[in-house]
């Protein structure tokens, strides 16, 4: 079997066109979604995501900002800025970009960040209100995973691999997974023999950081593979998953680049569109 490549760009187009004429309609009745990301230090990666979210906001008709803080910032100046945001009205989407220098206590960030702007839905309210299935922004790259498998099918009764076990991605999207009646097995560090596991799941689902953790061998015939690792390897942007090995092997494959990361920014400006929305009380 040679995998269909889920093209994370082409994905990712067609659904910032329909966000396009949403934002399009929203302006039209006076309201001009914002994005305000705020970025403390500065490593090249995090200031290029930062770049590409704020293109992304606007080539789409959202306005976006970014607060730019020195590495030496304190706590008090990065939690007082981010309390001048939630009390600018024109700001409608707040991102805070992890992870934040050591002096910075990233919880007392996180949960200083109005629960009504906080697009990445790491506020522990906005945590809470996804676990009991109340109206919340949800993560993005979670959110970005299940629009890509939406086109690979149901994921009734399918059998599902998590590895990696964090707040960000792997908890949240377990949670996803689940609602849509998957069951899901989620893996870590800790887990017994992991990658031999792999044999038994119809989808798999890493988000480790570690090149080459899976290969096509470690797979079942026709497997789903959702590849979330973006780890820098000389100069280049590298998943989990052996790509050439997985492709001969799974039903439907990402790359990476070009997969699950172009979802998450596309979430990024979705959750911004919806901030803005409820904000005026606006489904
Ligand atoms: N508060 C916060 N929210 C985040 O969402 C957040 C964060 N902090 N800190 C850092 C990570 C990382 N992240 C990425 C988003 C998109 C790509 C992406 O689009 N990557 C392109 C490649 C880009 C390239 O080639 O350099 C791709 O996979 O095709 C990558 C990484 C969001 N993060």
């Amino acid at each position: 079997m040679t995998a269909e490549i889920l093209n994370g760009r082409e994905i990712a187009k067609d659904y910032r066109a329909g966000l396009a004429e949403e934002v399009e309609n929203l302006k039209s009745k006076g309201i001009t979604p914002n994005l305000t990301v705020v970025i403390v230090g500065n490593d090249g990666a995090s200031l290029s995501y930062v770049k590409s979210k704020n293109k992304a906001a606007e080539k789409i008709g959202m306005t976006s900002g970014i607060v730019h803080m020195e590495e030496s910032a304190t706590e008090e100046e990065v939690l007082a800025e981010v309390e001048r945001l939630n009390n600018d009205d024109d700001v409608h989407g707040i991102l805070v970009q992890v992870p934040l220098p050591k002096q910075v206590d990233e919880n007392k960030v996180l949960e200083t960040i109005s629960p009504e702007k906080d697009v990445d839905g790491f506020s522990p309210i906005n945590i809470g209100r996804l676990y009991t299935g109340q109206r919340t922004f949800v993560p993005c790259t979670p959110l970005g995973i299940m629009e890509l498998l939406k086109h690979t099918g149901s994921l009734e009764g399918k059998e599902v691999a998590v590895i990696g076990r964090s707040h960000i991605v792997g908890q949240p999207v377990a949670k996803l997974l689940t609602d849509q009646n998957a069951t899901v097995t989620l893996m870590h560090s800790r887990t017994k023999d992991m990658v031999a596991k792999l044999k038994n799941f119809d989808v798999v689902v890493s988000a480790v950081g570690q090149p080459g953790l899976v290969t096509g061998s470690d797979l079942k015939e026709g497997a789903v593979v959702i590849d979330v690792g973006n780890t820098m390897v000389d100069g280049k942007l590298k998943g989990d998953v052996d790509y050439d090995s997985a492709e001969k092997v799974a039903s439907y494959i990402t790359p990476v680049p070009g997969g699950v990361g172009p979802l998450t920014i596309t979430m990024v400006l979705n959750n911004t569109l919806l901030a803005a929305k409820w904000n005026k009380g606006i489904e």
